[in-house]
């Protein structure tokens, strides 16, 4: 156990994926993972583990926002050993060719966040791990699904006002978790990758529902399972 997470030492595999959504662990569990056991309950942020491929894997909901996520990203490092961590997550199009589900790979994390700042003593710059997000690239071009490489904005405010300088320096979409789990996972000797799907945009009034971002999210789930198990 450690301090937030309820799962035993061995419960939790090396490789991970990292929703924010617990309920979007519990799907994935149940339709992709075989002997999927529940490991974590602890605050609702369940995580089960199975195997996919026949390799042991971990699929964990982090919840929203840098200080929760940053919580359960470090004790996955830190206290089990997790290696390869991967970041399903949904974020808002800050472009204005993009549309609902499509993916973003994100290559860094740009972020204003107060959290980036207190976990190391000055300006990271929180990339993806090479391989991981080379990896997920490949795979998703045998499966011919188009994916969008390129920078993210980390917010900690989901309600702030926006301005558009993110945008005119090509930032492609905006999300709550990812620069700090680039930045734990340097911390820790970990590979890290955050995976996005559209489900709002600066552009238009079309959002997911919540039940969409639950269970809809398979194009992006599949192409992070594949990745994983590669690690
Ligand atoms: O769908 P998840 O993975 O939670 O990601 C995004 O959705 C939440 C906000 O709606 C934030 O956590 C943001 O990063
Ligand atoms: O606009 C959005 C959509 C999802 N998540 C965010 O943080 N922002």
């Amino acid at each position: 156990m450690s301090f937030h997470i309820g799962a035993q030492q061995g419960q939790i595999a090396s490789r991970i994926l990292l929703p924010g959504d617990p309920l979007r662990a519990k799907y994935i569990a149940q339709q992709y993972l075989t002997g999927a056991v529940c490991v974590n309950k602890v605050r609702g942020a369940y995580a089960y583990t199975g195997t996919y491929q026949g390799k042991d894997i971990t699929v964990m909901g982090t919840g929203m926002g840098m200080p929760q996520a940053t919580i359960y990203f470090t004790e996955l490092a830190r206290d089990y050993g997790t290696k390869t961590m991967v970041r399903i997550g949904t974020c808002g199009a800050w472009q204005p060719d993009m549309k609902l589900m499509d993916i973003v790979l994100a290559t860094g994390a740009c972020t204003m966040s107060g959290m980036n700042r207190r976990i190391f003593p000055g300006e990271f710059a929180p990339i993806a791990d090479f391989e991981l997000l080379n990896t997920a690239y490949e795979i998703a071009g045998q499966k011919n699904i188009p994916v969008r490489p390129g920078l993210i904005n980390s917010l900690d405010a989901f309600y702030g006002d926006k301005s558009d300088v993110w945008q005119r320096y090509g930032v492609v979409a905006g999300e709550m978790e990812g620069a700090a789990l680039y930045t734990v996972a340097a911390r820790y000797g970990a590979r890290a990758l955050t995976m996005l799907s559209v489900c709002d945009s600066h552009y238009s009034s079309d959002e997911l529902t919540a039940e969409q971002k639950e269970q809809s999210l398979d194009t992006m789930v599949q192409i992070a399972l594949d990745t994983a198990v590669a690690f």
